[in-house]
């Protein structure tokens, strides 16, 4: 089953929602050209890393931006792994990813798991505790955010279940270009999974970002990457392959989890 996927590597306002609601539809009418089943936005894309200002710019319970996608979605007919969000919930306000489905449907919301205290992060933000599966089509899909990538146990505990696509949304910065990359081939090889990886590109008061979006396949071989400035990334990822290198190298028979702790 082939699946066409486009990263919408979009430059973010800092704590500006209204442009970068206009940013991104100008984006998602773009991306359209290229036909794609499944769209991917960066994290925190509505506001940026604004953490001081979320009183005033946090999405409450993520409504204006899921009703955005939503339209969106039904529009042109598209999936989205909507990037993630300040979502203002009862307790707090939480890093949230939405999936919605091309008939408007939202299917899942996973709140960021480890708070990325460089950024700030724990200061302002609640952390979740659920993990970031979803089905989009009989495919299992794992959606993660960002700092994320760093703990391959997490992601581990998604492919274990049977996903077989990594999609992460992130702000990443430029100055960690290198563990970017890195990161994101190793959790392709060790989960023999498709990694479709969505940055942002520009800067904020705090940080120039790496862009580098990233569409990586179950060998580890990148199949797109983008450049530093905003741009759309765009590939098809081929479903069967991830079945064929599994059969191959079998390491999810081969673990041994119970001598790991
Ligand atoms: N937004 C983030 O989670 C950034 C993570 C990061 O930069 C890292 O090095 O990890």
């Amino acid at each position: 089953m082939k699946i066409k996927v486009s990263c919408l590597q979009m430059d973010i306002a800092f704590g500006d929602p209204v442009r970068n609601y206009q940013s991104a539809e100008k984006l998602i009418e773009k991306a359209m050209e290229k036909h794609p089943d499944i769209l991917v936005l960066p994290e925190l894309w509505t506001t940026g890393y604004d953490l001081t200002r979320l009183d005033e710019i946090a999405d409450q319970h993520a409504m204006q931006t899921i009703t955005f996608l939503q339209a969106a979605a039904k529009k042109h007919k598209v999936h989205f792994v909507g990037g993630s969000v300040a979502n203002r919930g009862e307790k707090g306000v939480s890093n949230t990813l939405l999936i919605i489905t091309k008939e408007g449907e939202v299917i899942h919301q996973y709140d960021k798991l480890h708070l990325f205290k460089l950024m700030d992060e724990h200061l302002f933000l609640e952390a979740g505790s659920k993990k970031g599966l979803f089905q989009v089509e009989d495919h299992l899909f794992a959606g993660v955010i960002c700092y994320d990538i760093r703990f391959p146990e997490w992601i581990r505990a998604h492919t274990s279940e049977g996903a077989v696509a990594l999609f992460v949304v992130a702000e990443w910065p430029a100055a960690r270009l290198q563990h970017w990359r890195t990161l994101l081939i190793a959790r392709a090889i060790e989960n023999q999974c498709y990694v479709i990886a969505c940055n942002r590109s520009g800067s904020d008061p705090n940080n120039q970002f790496a862009g580098h979006s990233l569409i990586i396949d179950p060998w580890g071989e990148i199949i797109a990457e983008a450049g530093e400035q905003e741009d759309i990334l765009s590939a098809e990822i081929n479903l069967e392959l991830v079945k064929e290198i599994r059969k191959q190298i079998p390491i999810f028979e081969d673990r041994k989890p119970n001598s790991y702790y």
